[in-house]
Formats: structure tokens, sequence, C-alpha cells
């Protein structure tokens, strides 16, 4: 056991932020036998948490989620911040880096509905709530005869309006259903090959300040090297097309074998049309082959396919 030096976990406050929050610190409770009253959480407000009424792609984008919990730790008031990866901008401030990611849940997303038992199975003109561009596109292509309308708000605002009958279906991210414990909601799960999640997807990510060698050290023993060869790819991706999140663009990177296999998707936002890239590759590549993939589909794509 190494002697217990008290760092802050900076966090949001929505019940799946402070899950993974909590993940976090059991984990380092349990690689360094220190106790949680040592690994305080400090639970911050960003802007993107008040937001409710429009889509965020129109607000502001991903930065909305992380800028206060950014400024804390430039400030010192935290000393390591807990992310979605999911929803962190491809670029992070000066001074600021991810120091790795946490193993990764389960990438895919749940079709959750209480009358229909899959996308397929929904009668024409269903309605479908999503707010992700990326779910919108993916559900259009398969079915262009729904009505995918926007539903917002943080996991069970969506399950409470699912409820109430707002729409007939939704999809989520089954990694935020399985670490709030709500998988008893899922009507079924969307193979990749036929879904592909957004980059991230699944995976907690660790900022920290970049110079900061004592944290940098403490949270080594709980990150993933897998997690971390696979995230670098999509986020390498997701940098070649520099993914605003006005864009449908679906991006995962998996161990096959000893290799490192990514496909990237860019839609247009009605689904017409979607171009894939895959590259495989070794890991230690993991970049390159991101970034190879983003440059193809850079390439292959009309002007104005991105809708913007
Ligand atoms: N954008 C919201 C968000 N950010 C991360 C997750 C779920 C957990 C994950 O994907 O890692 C969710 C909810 C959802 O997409 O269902």
């Amino acid at each position: 056991m190494t002697s217990s030096p008290t760092l802050v976990i900076g966090t949001r406050g929505s019940p799946l932020a402070l899950a993974q929050a909590h993940e976090t610190q059991d984990r380092l409770v349990a690689s360094h036998g220190w106790t949680v009253e040592h690994l305080p959480l400090s639970i911050i407000k960003t802007t993107g948490d008040a937001i409710q009424d429009r889509p965020l792609s129109e607000a502001g984008g991903k930065g909305l989620f992380t800028k206060e919990l950014d400024i804390a730790l430039l400030e010192g008031s935290i000393d390591l911040a807990v992310h979605s990866a999911k929803d962190l901008p491809t670029t992070l401030p000066e001074g600021i880096v991810i120091a790795g990611f946490l193993p990764r849940e389960d990438v895919r997303d749940a079709f959750i509905s209480h009358r229909y038992k899959s996308l397929a199975d929904l009668p024409p003109g269903a309605v479908v709530g999503s707010a992700s561009l990326r779910r919108q596109a993916q559900i259009r292509r398969l079915r262009p005869d729904l009505n995918v309308t926007l539903l917002r708000g943080n996991v069970q605002t969506r399950l409470a309006k699912l409820e109430r009958g707002e729409v007939d279906a939704t999809l989520l991210a089954m990694a935020g259903l399985r670490r709030l414990g709500l998988t008893d909601h899922v009507t079924t799960t969307l193979e990749t090959d036929d879904f592909l999640p957004a980059v991230g997807q699944g995976a907690i990510a660790i900022a920290i300040r970049a110079e900061d060698e004592q944290v940098r050290r403490a949270v080594q023993p709980i990150l993933d090297a897998a997690t971390g060869h696979a995230l670098a790819a999509e986020r390498a991706f997701l940098t070649i097309l520099d993914g605003s999140c006005r864009t449908p663009i679906a991006g995962h990177a998996r161990m096959v074998g000893d290799e490192l296999e990514i496909r990237g998707l860019v839609l247009r936002p009605d689904g017409s049309e979607c171009l894939e890239a895959v590259r495989r590759g070794s890991p230690e590549d993991a970049v390159t082959l991101g970034r190879e993939a983003g440059t193809e589909l850079r390439t292959r794509m009309p002007a104005g396919f991105l809708g913007t």
C-alpha cells in the first residue's frame, strides 16, 4: 500500500456522472488500499447540465460538459476529472491531458420500448426519440418510414418520457444503463455490425493536469491499455473529421486477435447516404489507423455531405 495522499475527484452531478466517479473511486481504493475519505468527490455543475430545451449541437457542443471541470483542474480545486469519453471534445485546454481510460463497458446501444420488440418491429410512423444525430441518422437509414424526434434529458428523464408515452421507443447506451443498474429497461441490444456506437461510447476518461506526475502515477494502475488503444484510434478518427455535434459520425475500435480494428461511419443527417471506412493493424499504430480511416471518409465525402 502506497501512503495515502488526498486526491479530489471532480465530477458532474448527474446520476450517471456520479456512478462513474464512484467507480473511479472504488478502483483507486481497490488498487492502492486507500480509504474513500482520501478520495473525496467534488460535484461541479456545468453549463451543459442547465440546457434541457434544445439539442446540445445548437447550444455549443461538447465542451459545455467539461469547461467548469477543466477550470477546477487548472485552479487545483480538483486533482482528476472523470468524464464519459463520448462527451469529451477532441482537443482539451492547454495544461490538461487524458491520463487514460478505465476498462470499457458494453459499447452497444440499447433499443427500449414498452410496446415493440425491436427497431424492425416498429410500425411505419412510430415515434422514436433521441437527441443524438448519430442515432437519428442511423435509425433513419434503417427505417426511413419512422418519425424520429428530439428526446433530451439525462438517462432517467428519457426513460420517464418513454414511460409517459411521449415516444414509442428510444435508444440509450448500454454502458450508462449498466452503470445505473437500469438494464431491466432494455428491450434488445443493437449489435455494432448493424448500429455503430459513438466514438468513446462506454469508456470513462480520467483527465489530469499535464504536469502532475503524482496524480498520473496514482491513476496509472486503474487504467486499461486495450481501451487506451481503441480510444486513441477513435479519437484520431474523430479529430480528422473534426466531429462537431452537428455531424452524424460513428466510430468503434476493438481488438481482433492481436490487431486493432477501427470502423468509422459518416452519414447524411436524413440517413439517405452512409460511408464506411475500416482499418486494421498494430495497436501501437492506433492513431495512424484512426487518422487513415478519417482521411478516407473525408476524401470520399461529397461537399456538403455532413449537412452543415
Ligand atoms: N450524451 C450523454 C451520455 N454520455 C454518456 C452516456 C452513456 C455512457 C457511455 O456512452 O459511455 C450518455 C447517455 C447515452 O448516450 O445513453
